[in-house]
């Protein structure tokens, strides 16, 4: 099986191109595909293009734990990167349909820099979602461990919680994000998490936790959510310099939260993956 390998900011995915002549492998194969020591490694695949009605091309997005996302920032900046390295688009804007709606992407100096328009981030309950009456969930209270913690949770086709904390760490992110991720009761369809820290009006530094993928050192769509809760909260501006631990993301905000970020994509190479993976049983 084929499989292109890219990274953004050192978020990495596997592109399974269907015009390479494999099918999309079930969600336990999946896993191990993604494996960083029983398969190739990485933080989900993306399967495309597929054919589709809505845009110029479909793509689908899947988490190592073999769950679907219905977005991802980073994901959609590679599979552009890919389709741009496979001469399939120029430095004119295209389209691209996900389960979490469809963006439009403009390729720029040579592919080294990809802006999307990624969508209009929500902090409606109802969509994002979060359990209890409707409403914007704004500054609510979660107890962790004994301690209370306040956050926002946010929608851009996939759901958000951002905790303001200055004194934030990896170490904070891996206590605090599996117990957020598997939240269900109030959080039904899971969530990612970051914890949020200002720097000044126009930068802010995030650290993540990914549904379905871990602590991971970059995200588009955190990036996303992160600097619109900044904005909403009325600690930044519209233009926002997201600083996580692989490196910057450029958001900017316009009317009603319509986000559109840019940063790069960087190929890593074409692997060919024997099926032995396919058939091992990973340990949990
Ligand atoms: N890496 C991503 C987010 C990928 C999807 C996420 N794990 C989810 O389940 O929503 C990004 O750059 O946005």
């Amino acid at each position: 099986m084929k499989f292109h390998k890219y990274h953004a900011l050192g978020n990495d995915y596997l592109v399974l191109d269907p015009a390479d002549g494999a099918p999309l492998p079930p969600p336990q194969q999946i896993v191990a595909i993604c494996h960083r020591n029983f398969g190739l490694g990485s933080d989900g695949i993306l399967y495309g293009p597929l054919p589709t009605d809505r845009a110029d091309f479909g793509l689908q997005i899947w988490n190592p734990d073999g769950s679907e996302a219905e977005k991802s920032g980073n994901g959609l900046r590679i599979f552009s990167k890919y389709l741009f390295d496979q001469g399939k688009v120029g430095e004119q804007p295209f389209t691209i349909d996900t389960l979490g709606g469809v963006v439009t992407v403009e390729i720029h100096q040579g592919g080294n820099s990809i802006e999307v328009e990624m969508g209009k981030v929500s902090f409606h309950s109802e969509k994002i979602p979060v359990t209890g009456p409707p409403r914007e969930v704004l500054n609510e209270e979660v107890e962790i461990n004994g301690q209370v913690y306040r956050y926002y949770a946010a929608t851009i086709g996939n759901p958000h919680v951002v905790l303001p904390i200055d004194s934030h760490s990896p170490k904070l992110a891996c206590e605090l994000g599996p117990v957020l991720e598997k939240m269900t009761a109030r959080f039904p369809n899971r969530t990612n998490v970051q914890l949020l820290q200002i720097v000044d009006r126009n930068n802010i530094k995030i650290e993540i936790w990914e549904r379905g993928a871990g602590y991971t050192l970059a995200s588009g769509s955190s990036s996303s959510a992160a600097a619109a809760v900044a904005h909403k909260m009325g600690a930044c501006d519209e233009s926002i310099l997201v600083h996580c631990p692989g490196g910057d993301i450029q958001i900017n905000i316009g009317e009603d939260y319509a986000v559109t970020m840019t940063g790069p994509a960087t190929r890593v190479g074409e692997f060919l993956m024997d099926d032995e993976v396919m058939n091992q049983v990973i340990p949990s």
